[in-house]
């Protein structure tokens, strides 16, 4: 081929590659906005590529440069930008997350119409990173998303988690036995950063769970995953370029070399099971007997398996690890809570702390369940939810085209007046005494769980597990905030206290 043609047809290419970055960049999110701000929609101006990430990043940098109180709401440090544009733009409004315009909807009827309309507002596709973490169940779409709910259902009915109690009870138990050394080795108090105990509490019962006796072989997955975690939170904190996450970076090399090693685990504990280890009453044992044969070809492949279980490991472990920090922080500063719920503890599990709690137990802790219930209104662990228009879907009376976005910000929907009440910011676990539906009075702005047909599928598991943590402690510790606690909420994949939670326990 002459020199010219090779010229030309290179040129062809690269007219071909620039018009697709401009259509990406410029022409669709204009047109995007002009159909948006046509019907009335207020919204931020548009920065080609970047959007508001950098606008959102500063203002963050700014909110958590300020220290807070425990009484301060939270959701300038979790969601700045949103909740700047709620208070000058009111219920409805669009922000751009890089160059895709992002509609926000804190209407209680449009949440319910989002959470409703499962195959209309899809999930996102999630960058490639997060799927390391959050792929399997969470991030299918349709039918396939369907069948494997239809699948896993069945491992969390209470029948199966009540076979997994025994287990909450053991990896609790043994933190609450060390924390009970640590404070007796100082006297009758001693200051304890309880954080990294209830994350590493959770991460052991998520692997007895999942894995029956080879629990050990699954910590090893939670240490890696905790890595992984931190380095796709450093990666999501830059500006989005499709593809970069396959360039050969120290830190993209090394979240390839966590996966694989997760995989090499993951596989290993498949085949001693098909050798003949038979555990069914496990997470990993319940999903490979719906991937055998009797399924007649409809269960899950070997590899969609090991997806789910790697889902459960974070989805499992780090929100319920955070519900349980944000309690014990809440419960320090509202004593009388914490002595109430004590009190609901021992008339229902006795004196005697080393009687082991049992499912119906466990159940009748209704102080208990409210106090969890305003702990997760107030600081929710997924403190956003995410969603995508495929097709013009209609919203109330906003037409959303197709290519824009959907984000319910729950943190803030937590907290809207408008909606719970004047005192929305204070911690009234009593708004919840008679359940869910009276304290919202109806109306779908109490989203901890997400709603509708993808509500979490192991709310029970970690109510139940996060009861038994709670119930072994506060037969066992009065607890309140240490000086040198920072009251410092984040977001790092879910919501964080940024510098641990470090309390006094004092022995009872
Ligand atoms: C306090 C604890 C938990 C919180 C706050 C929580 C929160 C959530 C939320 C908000 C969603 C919905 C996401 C969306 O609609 O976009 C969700 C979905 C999910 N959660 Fe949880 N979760 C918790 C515990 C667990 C546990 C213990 C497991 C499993 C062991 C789990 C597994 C899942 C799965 C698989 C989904 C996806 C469901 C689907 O799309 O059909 N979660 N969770």
């Amino acid at each position: 081929m002459s020199l010219p043609v090779v010229a030309a047809a290179l040129m062809v290419v690269l007219a071909f590659f620039l018009t697709r970055v401009v259509n990406w960049v410029w022409i669709k999110p204009k047109k995007l906005e002009s159909y948006l701000r046509r019907q009335g929609l207020p919204g931020t101006p548009y920065t080609p590529l970047v959007g508001d990430v950098k606008r959102n990043v500063n203002m963050l940098m700014e909110a958590r440069s300020k220290p807070i109180t425990l009484t301060d709401d939270i959701t300038p440090r979790l969601l700045p930008l949103a909740l700047k544009m709620f208070n000058s733009h009111g219920r409805t409004f669009f922000i751009w997350l890089g160059p895709v315009p992002t509609i926000m909807i804190t209407n209680p009827e449009h949440i319910k119409e989002v959470f409703s309309k499962v195959y209309d507002f899809e999930k996102n596709a999630s960058f490639p990173l997060v799927k390391l973490l959050v792929g399997g169940l969470a991030s299918y779409k349709g039918d396939k998303w369907a069948r494997h709910r239809r699948i896993i259902n069945p491992a969390f009915h209470l029948e199966k988690i009540k076979n997994m109690v025994p287990a909450f009870y053991h990896c609790c138990s043994e933190v609450v036995g060390k924390w009970d050394k640590l404070v007796l080795d100082k006297g009758l108090s001693c200051e304890v950063d309880v954080w990294p105990w209830l994350v590493s509490m959770t991460a052991d019962v998520i692997s007895h769970a999942a894995f029956g006796s080879s629990y050990r072989e699954g910590q090893r997955i939670f240490e890696l995953q905790g890595e992984l975690s931190s380095l796709i939170a450093q990666e999501l904190k830059k500006p989005y370029i499709p593809g970069l996450s396959f360039f050969p970076t120290k830190n993209n090399k090394r979240m390839k070399a966590i996966d694989k090693e997760i995989d090499i685990i993951l596989r290993g504990m498949v085949s001693k099971r098909e050798a003949g280890e038979a555990e069914h009453n496990d997470l990993l044992g319940i999903l490979l007997a719906s991937s055998s044969e009797e399924s007649g070809g409809s269960g899950m492949s070997i590899e969609e398996v090991m997806r789910e279980c790697k889902l459960f490991y974070f989805a499992g472990q780090e929100t319920t690890s955070v519900l349980l920090v944000w309690t014990m922080i809440l419960l320090s500063h509202h004593q009388d809570w914490q002595e109430r719920a004590r009190e609901e503890v021992r008339q229902i599990l006795g004196d005697n702390i080393n009687a082991k709690p049992d499912i119906d137990s466990l159940n009748n802790l209704k102080v208990m369940t409210m106090i969890f219930y305003e702990v997760l209104r107030l600081y929710p662990p997924v403190a956003e939810l995410r969603r995508t228009v495929n097709k013009e879907m209609k919203l109330g009376e906003i037409t959303l085209p197709a290519g824009v976005r959907v984000y319910i910000p729950t943190a803030l929907v937590h907290r809207d007046p408008d909606l719970w009440g004047e005192d929305a910011g204070e911690f009234k676990p009593e708004r919840f005494k008679d359940g869910i539906s009276k304290a919202t009075k109806n109306q779908v702005c109490y989203l901890p769980f997400g709603w509708g047909l993808r509500i979490c599928i192991g709310q029970n598991f970690s109510l139940l597990e996060a009861k038994m943590a709670m119930a072994l402690i506060l037969q066992r510790f009065s607890f309140e905030l240490s000086p040198s606690y920072v009251h410092s909420p984040q977001i790092v994949m879910t919501t964080r206290p940024q510098f641990g939670a470090h309390l006094i326990l004092h022995k009872l």
